[in-house]
């Protein structure tokens, strides 16, 4: 296998984001859960998306486990790897995109594009301002996030922070005038002692441009944007798929669906009220009884009774003001690590009955698939933009379906569509 492409993902939910992308730009791709073991029968395929639970963790792990990486990727002959960070550049002053983008061009003495943009789904970068929807990224919901409140929408000062050297800036006009130009600044920037250089991107076109020049280079650092950008330039590799026969959804009572929320987005809000509207049997995890020593029994053995039936649903998803009250209490990282625990326990407990696995939030899916013990996922149909259907590869849990959703991805009904989705 030499691959076309390689690429190191910071959490699980934005991996299948961009394996999903780079598949529906017509690559074949893997994702797979850390770097695959030898022994782990892989397809032969043009990209793998290597996804790493590295996002919120110490910035010196991060930094370990994106070079492992990056090394398997390369090994493999990958001639570019994209460092595949949130489209709303989660991190915090202290990592980690900065450190581990630093880590990587010091490895291939590079001065990486580093642009999170993603028009399709409403996220634009202009005078290195970052957009979410209409909103400055610091007046978005993710001013509030519980790990990574992002409070500055500038991307170059936001970087600088995390980085050694100083982060540069390549405007919408160099990216209109093109590849060639945008090179040409990128050679200015490293000149002047740049690491590395945030990019403007504002419409899709732009990501042709992007992709393109990342290319001429062996590292870059983005979201699916850019990625969708790369597999345009690398060229489709598999035949357009022939205009497929709908297949029949599974219907809206699939027995077996276990659904799990641990983000506290507006988005994942939103969407467990429509689902517990539409009749989803709900269970809300008595956080505060969890915090206290409790334990899920509770919530598996209610699940265990629905789940033959139906979908089922368990969150400890809570409004903006509930979560800081408890952070206040608990503390941030020992509420996070503990629910986290807690829905990875609940999955644990019922893995054997399921059909169908759909999770939201990316640490949350983190925990979930690692302690369910997941090596790789097949790539099958897109239920919402960046969310792809997954099927298990490997000897655990083969041809269990799942649906690993970001935090803020997903139309208000996407329960029900993931649930439907064949
Ligand atoms: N009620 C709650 N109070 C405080 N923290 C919570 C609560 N429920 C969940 N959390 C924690 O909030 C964090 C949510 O992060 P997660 O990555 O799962 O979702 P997200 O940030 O919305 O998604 P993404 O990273 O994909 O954008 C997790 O660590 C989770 O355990
Ligand atoms: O890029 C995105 O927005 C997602 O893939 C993601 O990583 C959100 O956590």
């Amino acid at each position: 296998m030499s691959l076309l492409l390689g690429a190191v993902a910071d959490d699980y939910t934005g991996a299948s984001d961009l394996a999903g992308t780079l598949a529906g730009a017509g690559l074949r791709v893997v994702q797979t859960i850390g770097v695959p073991p030898d022994d782990l029968a892989l397809p032969e395929v043009d990209a793998v998306v290597v996804a790493l639970k590295s996002r919120s963790v110490a910035a010196g792990r991060a930094v370990a486990l994106s070079l492992a990486a990056d090394a398997w990727l390369r090994g493999r002959g990958a001639p570019h790897v994209l460092f595949k960070v949130c489209s709303t550049f989660d991190s915090t002053d202290d990592g980690n995109i900065g450190p581990v983008t630093d880590a990587l061009a010091a490895r291939t003495g590079s001065v990486p594009l580093v642009c999170p943009a993603f028009p399709r789904n409403r996220r634009t970068v202009y005078r290195g301002h970052l957009f979410v929807g209409d909103d400055r990224l610091d007046e978005s919901p993710l001013k509030d996030h519980p790990l990574n409140p992002m409070r500055d929408s500038s991307l170059v000062r936001t970087l600088a922070r995390q980085s050694a050297k100083p982060v540069g800036l390549i405007p919408i006009e160099t990216v209109e005038d093109g590849t060639d130009a945008v090179l040409a600044r990128l050679t200015s920037l490293a000149a002047e002692g740049c690491g590395s250089a945030i990019i403007d991107a504002v419409l899709d076109r732009h990501l042709d441009v992007l992709g393109r020049a990342a290319l001429a280079g062996p590292l870059s650092t983005g979201a699916s944007g850019l990625g969708l950008g790369l597999a345009r330039a690398v060229g489709p590799r598999r035949p357009a798929a022939a205009a497929a026969a709908p297949r029949p959804g599974r219907g809206a009572s699939a027995p077996g669906t276990l659904m799990l929320a641990g983000s506290c987005s507006a988005a994942t809000l939103g969407q467990v009220a429509r689902a517990e509207a539409a009749g989803v049997p709900v269970r809300h995890l008595d956080v505060e009884a969890l915090m206290a020593g409790g334990d899920t029994g509770d919530a598996v053995a209610w699940a265990r009774e629905r789940l033959p039936r139906g979908p089922a649903l368990v969150a400890t998803s809570r409004s903006p003001a509930e979560v800081a009250a408890l952070q206040a209490r608990f503390g941030a990282a020992a509420v996070s690590e503990r629910l986290e625990a807690a829905l990875a326990e609940v999955a644990a407990a019922l893995a054997a009955g399921l059909s169908r696995l759909i999770v939201a939030g990316g640490e949350t899916s983190g925990a979930v698939v690692d302690r369910l013990g997941f090596q790789a996922f097949a790539l099958g149909d897109e239920i919402a933009p960046g969310v792809p259907l997954l099927r298990a590869v490997g000897a655990r849990h083969a041809g269990l379906s799942l649906a690993l959703k970001s935090g803020n991805f997903g139309g208000i009904d996407f329960f029900a569509d993931a649930t439907r989705a064949n």
